[in-house]
């Protein structure tokens, strides 16, 4: 990509799993003029993801890429084969490779994790670092705490209990170690009297999450463009 052309305009892979709303950021802030760039297809894990009739009214091509099937095609493998590993972890690797060629076949420069709720294995990984495409995430907490699911209520759960006064949202690249790649865009989020509600402290950090979720992939696009043109 370079300013002077159209390709400058980034090509961006989205993964989710849910309802989309910093889906939805993204595709507001490149409608805006926020990000340099273009969603060329949405996918996702789980096929009631509200994330997905985001990107279809958005007019983007969207993918289910269903992990059941590939569990029970290895579950049956696995009656007749004695494979080191798991039929488990044997169906997760086929599934990663799958989603790898499924991404790269639309040559994107960036791969965005917006609520995708899949730990990556080394089979998404290897193929995505050979291919130059880095993937970055959006996690809600802070660099090195409360890595993985449920994020906001462990935190908010240690609020309550007096172990820590603030959290926050970032976004990092995507490594094996899950949250704990390089943080892109951090920012923190101190709790305050009135946050004692889960619910409402949830709608507080989603709204800080769609601000980090922007300027987070903007800078991963602005480190890929000087990247490129340094080649
Ligand atoms: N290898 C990596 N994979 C992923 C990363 C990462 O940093 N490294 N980030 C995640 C997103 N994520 C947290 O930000 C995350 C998502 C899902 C899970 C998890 O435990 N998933 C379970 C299934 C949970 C469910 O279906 O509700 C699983 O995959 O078995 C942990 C962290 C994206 N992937
Ligand atoms: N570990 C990853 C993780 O917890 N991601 C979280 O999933 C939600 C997706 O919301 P959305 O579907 O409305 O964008 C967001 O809160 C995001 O931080």
């Amino acid at each position: 990509m370079t300013d002077t052309n159209p390709s400058s305009i980034a090509r961006i892979t989205v993964l989710i799993s849910g309802n989309g709303s910093n889906l939805q950021a993204l595709i507001d802030a490149i409608r805006d003029g926020q990000i340099a760039g273009r969603i060329i297809r949405v996918i996702s894990n789980r096929k009631a993801a509200y994330g997905l009739t985001r990107a279809a009214n958005a007019l983007i091509a969207t993918e289910y890429h269903n992990l059941l099937l590939y569990k029970k095609k290895y579950a049956k493998l696995a009656e007749t084969s004695n494979s080191e590993i798991t039929a488990d972890q044997a169906a997760r690797e086929a599934y990663d490779a799958d989603l790898t060629e499924l991404i790269l076949k639309d040559e994107p420069d960036l791969v965005v994790c917006a609520g995708f709720m899949h730990v990556l294995s080394m089979t998404f990984l290897e193929p995505m670092d050979k291919a130059g495409v880095p993937v970055i995430n959006l996690h809600p907490a802070l660099p090195g705490q409360f890595n993985g699911t449920d994020a906001i209520g462990r935190a908010h759960r240690d609020w309550l209990a007096g172990k820590i006064s603030k959290t926050g949202v970032m976004v990092h690249f995507v490594i094996k170690e899950v949250d704990m790649g390089e943080p892109v865009e951090v920012e923190e989020i101190p709790f305050e009297s009135g946050d004692e509600d889960l619910e409402k402290f949830e709608e507080k950090l989603h709204r800080v999450e769609w601000g980090v979720i922007v300027r987070g992939t903007r800078k991963a696009i602005e480190a890929v463009k000087k990247q490129k043109e340094q080649r």
